[in-house]
């Protein structure tokens, strides 16, 4: 029998890193999770176990705090840039980086005292090459949102499995996770894109009378690329959150749709992703 490998990669997941700077009494905190991939020369090392071009994954994460000691962390795309470009332009055996960072926010109670509200997570994943192609998608997750009316169901295909009931007036949630493309890494701002686009996500999902959790994806990735010049598509996946009015007849009482169960699963998964005409090709952006 003859085989060979096949597309690898490897790297140190998940780098707890937080850095604190202190402007005299009043601290700056980042908090991030980054997880580094590489690739490259690694036919030896699969084929006979010879490592000699390997950059253990432990170098891995001393070289993430080595960086955000020397350089900060600012924007996490940047950071992952940094760290990116780093791996590749200092080992010749390292071909590509792919850098992936979850951000978690605090929000400030004092000088150095700091509240995590919510579970909302700004990512990003970051690549670089060997010939200096970078490409940078940016991101959040976890992001819950929910309307208690605009939201209707119906004209769906029915056959004789279906007994779900048409409605014009359920409630829609869902836990956004959103990721978007930058058209290149020249970006102004990536702090400004992503506020830009985390309201346009939120404005689009409150304004839009929905006939399907499908329409208002595509009206929340429409309104994100609208207001973002800087990126050319964005990628949805929104869990339907599913709130069932209660049968409340057993106890004599009525349900004006004001009473719901929420079902934990199984739960609708809607995903989908709203281009440009015009986007470049997307290369290795979403590997
Ligand atoms: O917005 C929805 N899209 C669907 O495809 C679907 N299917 C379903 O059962 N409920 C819903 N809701």
């Amino acid at each position: 029998m003859s085989v060979k490998l096949g597309p690898n990669r490897y790297g140190k997941a998940e780098t707890r890193l937080v850095r604190v700077v202190r402007d005299g009494p009043v601290h700056h905190l980042k908090d991030l999770n980054v997880s580094t991939s590489l690739s490259g020369d690694m036919e030896a090392a699969h084929l006979t176990g010879d490592n000699a071009a390997v950059l253990p994954t432990d170098t891995q994460k001393n070289t993430a705090y080595a960086l955000a000691a020397r350089h900060g962390v600012g924007q996490i795309e940047e950071f992952a840039l940094l760290l990116a470009r780093h791996f590749v332009e200092s080992q010749p055996t390292i071909h590509h980086a792919r850098v992936q960072i979850e951000e978690f926010a605090w929000n400030r109670r004092g000088p150095h005292s700091f509240v995590r509200d919510g579970s909302e997570v700004r990512t990003c994943v970051v690549h670089h090459d060997a010939d200096g192609r970078a490409t940078v998608v940016s991101g959040l997750t976890d992001l819950v949102v929910l309307n208690s009316a605009g939201s209707e169901f119906h004209g769906y295909l029915v056959d004789e499995y279906t007994t779900l009931r048409p409605t014009d007036d359920r409630i829609l949630a869902t836990s956004v996770t959103a990721r978007w493309r930058h058209t290149g890494t020249a970006v102004s701002s990536y702090g400004t894109s992503y506020d830009e686009v985390r309201r346009s996500l939120l404005e689009a999902f409150a304004d839009t009378h929905s006939l399907s959790l499908q329409q208002t994806l595509y009206a929340m990735g429409e309104r994100a690329l609208t207001a973002c010049p800087e990126i050319c598509e964005v990628r949805l996946t929104l869990p339907n959150r599913h709130h069932f009015p209660v049968d409340l007849s057993p106890f004599g009482l009525d349900n004006d749709n004001e009473v719901f169960h929420v079902a934990d699963r199984p739960y609708g998964l809607i995903e989908g992703a709203v281009l440009r005409e015009d986007a470049p090709d997307a290369g290795f952006a979403w590997e």
